[in-house]
């Protein structure tokens, strides 16, 4: 079948995935299912249960006898995995965690009450799914809220949950997505400014005008629920992807591994733990490092009894930086492998994008 672009900037609406799996089914409806008529995604590579995704301590970064050790190993990480656990970020446990629980509160709420902030025609921002074109197009296990949380300017605070306090078996419980996700947001673009500083670093790039344009970014969060599922092996929580952004942040808050990244043609998996955030490199910095740090393929799998959050967040650098090579990372005798777009053309390139073909593929020269 031909396929055709479409405006990838909304999205059909489809079931929600916590209530199907509320009626605990012995099994999962056929838009879920992937391993129909060749369609063997979630088989194509083994997994691979003793490689271990890179650490990178940003302390070690930080500290003059630590750094140049530290430095290299972010080359490494960047270059042969194009994700890490990062550590010692200066993001406290408490606020990770009271995001995490606001976010575990939020999906906890009925139904009716999450669709009070659902994404309304021809916006992707609120709670629903991205990506869904076609009513026979396969469906992630995965119900969804997406928030653009900076710049200010851009919040659209209505579709920011929030509820009055309320005592429910015995404890005060309340719904503050709007504050925790403002101060979250600020954590994060303090981070990613930093991180980005030490990966342009070990691009071996001396100006800072690359980390710097993070300041004025982007930062679009996406907070993930996969519910249980009967059938985990035959479906995906997200398909196979590689991100659109610069950087990518994310925090699981699930205590079993489920987000995997390509490697070496190999699954691995992603130990979640306490206090650190994953980076992975988006193909912004794919294309600026002229392909010599990469985007790589991630995927979530789901488990068959316990729920899983997370919560991405996709960072861009500021909409006056130009999306190309940078040109003292063109090498000496090399050419530039990708385009350069104004980062409004990238955006209306990812939104028309053909969903078949590797978006990455397309900016190539
Ligand atoms: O939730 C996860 O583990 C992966 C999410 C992800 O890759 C995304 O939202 O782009
Ligand atoms: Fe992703």
């Amino acid at each position: 079948m031909d396929s055709i672009a479409a405006n990838l900037e909304s999205s059909l609406s489809v079931p929600s995935v916590q209530e199907l799996a509320f009626q605990r089914p012995e099994k999962v409806p056929p838009r879920y299912i992937r391993d129909e008529d060749g369609d063997d995604i979630i088989g194509t590579y083994p997994s691979e249960p003793s490689l271990r995704v890179p650490f990178i301590d940003m302390a070690k970064l930080v500290n003059a006898n630590t750094h140049q050790h530290e430095l290299h190993k972010l080359h490494l990480a960047c270059k042969d995995w194009g994700v890490f656990q990062l550590v010692n970020h200066g993001v406290s446990n408490t606020s990770l965690k009271n995001m995490g629980n606001q976010v575990q509160r939020f999906f906890e709420l009925p139904l009716q009450e999450k669709k009070r902030w659902a994404q309304r025609p021809g916006s992707l921002e609120g709670y629903g799914q991205a990506f869904v074109t076609s009513e026979d197009q396969k469906l992630d296990w995965n119900d969804m809220i997406f928030l653009k949380c900076l710049p200010i300017q851009n919040r659209k605070l209505d579709l920011w949950p929030q509820n009055p306090p309320e005592f429910r078996c015995g404890a005060l419980l309340q719904l503050v997505i709007r504050e925790t996700l403002e101060r979250y947001s600020e954590d994060i673009r303090k981070v990613t400014i930093s991180i980005v500083k030490f990966i342009t670093m070990s691009l071996g790039l001396q100006d800072t005008q690359l980390s710097e344009s993070f300041r004025e970014g982007l930062y679009d969060t996406r907070m993930n629920c996969y519910p249980p599922c009967p059938e985990p092996e035959r479906v995906l929580g997200i398909v196979p992807h590689a991100d659109n952004s610069g950087i990518t942040l994310l925090l699981d808050c699930a205590d079993f591994p489920a987000l995997q990244f390509l490697k070496d043609k190999k699954w691995v998996n992603v130990e979640p733990i306490e206090g650190a955030i994953v980076v992975n490199i988006g193909q912004i910095i794919e294309v600026m490092s002229n392909g010599i740090y990469k985007a790589p393929e991630h995927r979530a799998v789901v488990n068959k009894l316990k729920e899983r959050f997370s919560i991405v967040t996709f960072c861009y650098p500021s909409p006056c930086t130009d999306i190309g090579p940078v040109d003292k990372l063109i090498r000496e005798g090399e050419v530039a492998v990708y385009k350069k777009l104004t980062h409004a053309e990238y955006f209306t390139k990812f939104f028309n994008r053909d969903l078949e073909e590797s978006f990455i593929d397309s900016l190539r020269v």
